[in-house]
């Protein structure tokens, strides 16, 4: 997904997730990884001062992408074929008294993308519903605490608390969406929410299946 600068639009990344399901509810991963790409171009436009972010992101992107490439591809078509694969298989890290023996699993991977679209959805969902003068710092922190503070070392919810400071005021965030008003912005997240609350539902649920929900 390659846009001109100008172009570039949160609307499509977002809608993007719709495409992550098919008609039988499996979660497909070059859908899910192209949505994560917009996202992370999202990111990087907000300021340098989110590059730590989207490092992770993105070396979580390039394990998928190398996975994809990899002579088991097949497997990692889905989230459904891949936890399949990899957990008969036991190429996943259960147990965090063990020694790593898979550190680029698909399963613990995505987990943590998982994760942080819970974050997206909370934060999203609070910008989409608060009152014009709402901080979004706050906005962010809260569905930070909610979500992935709790599997962040003390230094990295430091950082992230030092990061959501230099994140601009509601409006200005809405507009950098580039999907006109803010008035617009809010509407078109009416719209796209759903789209991201069904594949974290869906994921959400098959993690909990295979009780893979605490992989370290
Ligand atoms: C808009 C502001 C963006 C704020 C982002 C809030 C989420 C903060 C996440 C901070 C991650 C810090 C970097 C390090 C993380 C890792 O330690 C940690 C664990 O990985 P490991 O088990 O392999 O060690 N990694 C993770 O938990 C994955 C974090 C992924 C964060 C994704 C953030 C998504 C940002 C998407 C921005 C799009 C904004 C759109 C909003 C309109």
């Amino acid at each position: 997904m390659d846009y001109p600068e100008t172009d570039f639009s949160l609307k499509v990344v977002l809608i993007s997730f719709k495409q992550c399901l098919n008609e039988n509810e499996e979660v497909l991963l070059d859908h899910y990884i192209d949505s994560w790409k917009g996202l992370v171009r999202f990111l990087n436009s907000l300021g340098a001062i989110f590059s730590f972010i989207s490092k992770d992101v993105v070396s979580k992107l390039q394990i998928m992408e190398h996975l994809r490439n990899s002579p088991q591809y097949e497997h990692y078509t889905s989230l459904q074929s891949m936890i399949a694969y990899e957990v008969g298989n036991k190429l996943v890290d259960i147990d965090r008294r063990s020694r790593p023996r898979y550190p680029n699993s698909g399963c613990r991977t995505v987990l943590r993308l998982h994760r942080a679209l819970r974050w997206l959805q909370l934060f999203l969902e609070g910008l989409r519903t608060s009152p014009e003068d709402a901080r979004t710092s706050t906005l962010c922190s809260d569905a930070y605490n909610a979500t992935l503070a709790a599997y962040h070392s003390w230094i990295v919810r430091q950082a992230v608390t030092v990061a959501f400071c230099a994140l601009p005021t509601r409006k200005v965030f809405l507009e950098a969406m580039h999907v006109g008003s803010s008035e617009q912005a809010v509407e078109m997240l009416g719209e796209a929410l759903p789209f991201i609350e069904h594949v974290y539902d869906v994921s959400q649920k098959l993690y909990a299946e295979h009780s893979l929900l605490d992989l370290p």
